[in-house]
């Protein structure tokens, strides 16, 4: 069949997608009846007419559009069962369009501005699959009834209470609600999963109370007065922090304030804001959070330099990290400013270059959206433009600066009172009132109990079986099943911890939340060396080191931020039994290890890429297997034990060791270049090498370099920081033959995979990926479009390797593309 625009594969197949349509092709609506299937996503249809004279269409895609108005004549497409419309511009779907599609039973409506759903959309009886996310949705009733439906997302809407008669429906096996101003059932319970939702409605009682439960971080440099803050909410008057009392690592407290018939629960969290402690934050900072940021106000100097150091660097984490929390900026030491007059200026200055911040990140979101649109083919930047829009929506709230005097009750009321009112303003804090069923309230209450009886040790460490036996004998309308569930919920909002998905420590909960921090701090701490040089002789002794043993200990960790296991396991044992007189021996060996087994302490610092396992003397991972020639290359057991050390790669001083085993760049070698914008956040470079490090052997680890062998090849992973455009560097040495090209780009494919995972933890964190023209003196570059295809592509054939075509940059220098990207550029 002759045909102009449309590739007719099949003879019922009609594909007209990426032409820049901006009306239906009169050759498509000739085929009237014979057209079964329609392609014509990514044009730039705004409005779909005539489209019901192609009576039989079983299948029509119109995802990527610039639809406004929703095609009512699609209704007159009775035979539809799959239908594409999202990423358009719809807002209202009218009535009377479902109740005629008896037959559909795919639809994809996400990524547009729906505000409400058509109340006869149960009547598409026939639906499995629905997608709603990334629309402005608050109510989802309209769905109850649809009892064939499998498969349901409703990501990032507004709703902030979901149906339990949805939750009925046997059929449903998919549920995914993350992104939603949640209070019945709250953000916790959903995130566990269509089983918690059901678990939670099954329990929920008619007259269930509603709490308020914020949990607050408290942020900012070291000595701004964080811990002072924390500790004088709770007691409600000044508390003087001694300078001694350094906060190491972070502390968790808990405090409950009424306002007349309203309580609010507040879980405070305070981190030490010594930079050695970084590296740990990410485990505990949380979405929805309250954050405190303390400023200094005597010692803050209203330059760019002091503005940077106390408030730029916390800010623009938050906005990678947790894009939707709400800041309150808190400037203290107002007793040691000189006079009002000072500490006005003061927070005009802090004020005006927060808001001048937040306007320059406005405008370089919506700079770059428009980059992104200004391209011959906008909808293959998507994924990205969708991205951009919700950080626009997602903004960052940093609330005007309250000034105090820690050491003046008034002043610590005043905060007290301003706290309240910014917690209980619907319009900050949409999602702050939750509704659970009162079980959720006895369970945490026990748990206390069983804490103060003694019925569970101090220190909290409790196996699965045990907590669930007593917890049980207590709740006898509770089972197994549910109990597990609330457990869970209050692992995800922090009340207790519970790292499930390690499997060494699936088996045991920590139900006190600051011992497992108190653990932590043992190891990584600004004063470490200190703690080093203080292990005594007796402690020495009982894992047979000799002073020569502690003065290598020393010596590496200085030099190469490795920790021997040994001495691990003597500061450890030390904390404990200082901590708890005389702790028992199960518990330290289920902590510290021994010599053959790993404790919980290294699992939990390894699962959150704070450290990994090295050799004591180098920095190979000689358990890990090679990467042979000729052969597939099979992963090293994760979980592999190693007896030695374990390596902080944030605390590296040098690359030397990596320079010396790299050389010297070669223009021939394989070169890509990840940019991560607006900047790489800090700790992300680190915690790839560590992901990557756990995986492939051998390695060598530097500050920002990291370098990797795989069979008799050399792969450079390093971080680039120099000027604005900040990427990380991925380069492969000595490619000649078609094996070498597919076996580097095989490396490079596992290192992007998990570089890709990390990123989805900052969700304000955008990616470009780049590889640069190999000519000597050429600044061009090429750029990868598709590179997250190809992540996702099991089947490497799709991209083809080695066919050893050209691709010329535009400055006129030809290389094979397979030495640029994975791929032909018509693959
Ligand atoms: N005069 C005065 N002293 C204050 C004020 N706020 C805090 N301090 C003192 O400043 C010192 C540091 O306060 P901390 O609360 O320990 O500071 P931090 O931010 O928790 O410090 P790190 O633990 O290092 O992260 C303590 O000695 C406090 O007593 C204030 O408003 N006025």
């Amino acid at each position: 069949m002759a045909q102009i625009n449309g590739n007719p594969n099949t003879q019922n197949e009609d594909d007209y997608s990426g032409k820049k349509l901006k009306a239906l092709p009169r050759q498509l609506l000739q085929r009237g009846a014979d057209a079964v299937k329609v392609e014509l996503q990514r044009n730039r249809l705004r409005q779909i007419t005539d489209i019901s004279q192609l009576t039989n269409l079983k299948e029509l895609n119109l995802s990527r559009n610039e639809i406004t108005d929703f095609p009512v004549e699609i209704r007159a497409l009775r035979q539809l069962k799959t239908l594409y419309l999202n990423q358009n511009n719809i807002k209202t779907i009218p009535e009377n369009v479902f109740p005629s599609l008896e037959k559909l039973n795919f639809l994809k409506l996400s990524t547009n501005r729906l505000e409400k759903l058509p109340s006869d959309i149960s009547r598409c009886q026939d639906l499995t699959y629905l997608n709603l996310s990334n629309n402005c949705l608050k109510d989802l009733y309209p769905l109850v009834g649809l009892s064939r439906l499998k498969e349901l997302y409703i990501e990032r809407n507004q709703l902030a209470e979901l149906p339990d008669r949805l939750f009925q429906n046997s059929s449903l096996n998919v549920f995914k609600a993350n992104g939603n101003p949640l209070r019945k059932p709250p953000g916790e319970v959903c995130a566990g999963g269509l089983k918690d939702i059901q678990n939670y409605f099954a329990m929920l009682e008619a007259n269930a109370p509603d709490v308020y439960t914020v949990k607050t971080m408290f942020l900012g440099n070291s000595m701004a007065g964080k811990s002072t803050l924390c500790r004088s909410l709770k007691e409600g008057c000044p508390v003087q922090v001694a300078e001694a009392d350094r906060t190491v690592g972070i502390e968790i407290s808990e405090f409950t304030v009424r306002d007349g018939s309203d309580s609010i629960r507040f879980l405070f969290w305070d981190f030490a804001g010594q930079e050695e402690y970084y590296i740990t934050h990410h485990v505990f900072i949380t979405p929805q959070a309250f954050v405190i940021l303390a400023i200094n106000l005597s010692s803050y100097k209203m330059d760019e330099a002091t503005f940077k150091e106390n408030v730029v660097f916390w800010i623009t984490n938050l906005q990678l990290q947790i894009p939707d929390s709400v800041v309150l900026l808190v400037g203290t030491h107002v007793d040691q400013c000189q006079d009002e007059n000072e500490v006005k200026k003061k927070k005009e200055h802090i004020e005006e270059q927060v808001k001048k911040m937040l306007d320059t990140h406005t405008v370089n979101l919506e700079q770059r959206r428009k980059n992104l649109q200004e391209v011959d083919d906008p909808s293959s930047n998507s994924e990205q433009i969708n991205q951009i829009e919700r950080l626009t929506e997602y903004k960052l709230k940093v609330l005007e600066l309250v000034p105090i005097d820690c050491t003046k009750p008034a002043d610590i009321d005043k905060l007290k009172t301003r706290i309240k009112a910014e917690v209980l303003n619907k319009d900050t804090f949409p999602s702050i009132e939750q509704t659970l069923p009162r079980s959720y309230y006895e369970v945490e209450n026990h748990i206390q109990e069983l804490l103060e009886n003694g019925d569970i040790p101090e220190h909290g460490v409790v196996s699965q079986d045990v907590l669930l036996c007593e917890l049980k004998n207590r709740l006898t309308t509770l089972d197994d099943d549910k109990l597990k569930l609330i457990l869970q919920y209050l692992h995800r909002i922090g009340v207790i911890m519970w790292y499930k998905e390690i499997p060494e420590l699936q088996e045991s909960l920590f139900v006190k939340p600051s011992f497992l921090i108190s653990l932590f701090k043992t190891v990584v701490r600004h004063d470490l060396v200190q703690e080093l040089n203080k292990i005594s002789s007796a402690q020495r002794k009982s894992e047979n080191a000799l002073v020569v043993d502690k003065k290598r200990w020393i010596r590496d960790y200085e030099e190469r931020a490795s920790l021997s296991n040994v001495a691990i396991r003597i500061l450890v044992r030390t904390e404990l039994e200082k901590i708890y007189e005389s702790a028992d021996k199960e518990l330290i060996e289920e902590v510290v290890g021994s010599k053959n087994k790993e404790g919980s302490l290294l699992s939990l610092l390894k699962h959150f890429d704070v450290c990994l396992s090295t050799k004591h003397n180098s920095g190979l991972n000689p358990k890990a297997n090679e990467f042979c020639p000729k052969k597939d290359w099979v992963p090293s057991n994760p979980t592999v034990y190693e007896l030695d050390a374990c390596m902080f790669p944030s605390f590296l001083p040098d690359n030397m060791q990596v320079e010396r085993e790299w050389g010297s760049n070669s223009s021939e070698d394989l070169n890509i270049r990840v940019y991560l914008m607006p900047e790489i956040p800090h700790g992300f470079f680190h915690r790839l090498v560590v992901r990557t490090c756990s995986f492939y052997s051998p390695f060598w680890i530097g500050k920002d370099q990291c370098m990797l062998c795989c069979g008799d090849k050399r792969v450079l992973l390093r971080e680039r920081r120099f000027d604005e455009d900040q990427f990380i560097e991925i380069r492969c040495k000595e490619i000649e033959t078609s094996e070498d090209i597919q076996k580097a780009w095989k490396v490079i494919k596992e290192i992007m995979k998990r570089l890709d995972r990390l990123k989805e933890q900052w969700q304000g964190l955008c990616q470009k990926v780049h590889s640069p023209c190999k000519a000597q003196d050429c600044e061009d570059f090429f750029e990868w479009t598709d590179w997250h295809d190809w992540l996702e592509d099991s089947e490497t054939n799709r991209f083809n390797l080695g066919l050893e075509e050209k691709t010329t940059c535009r400055n006129g220098h030809q290389r094979r593309t397979e030495l640029l990207f994975p791929r032909t550029p018509d693959a």
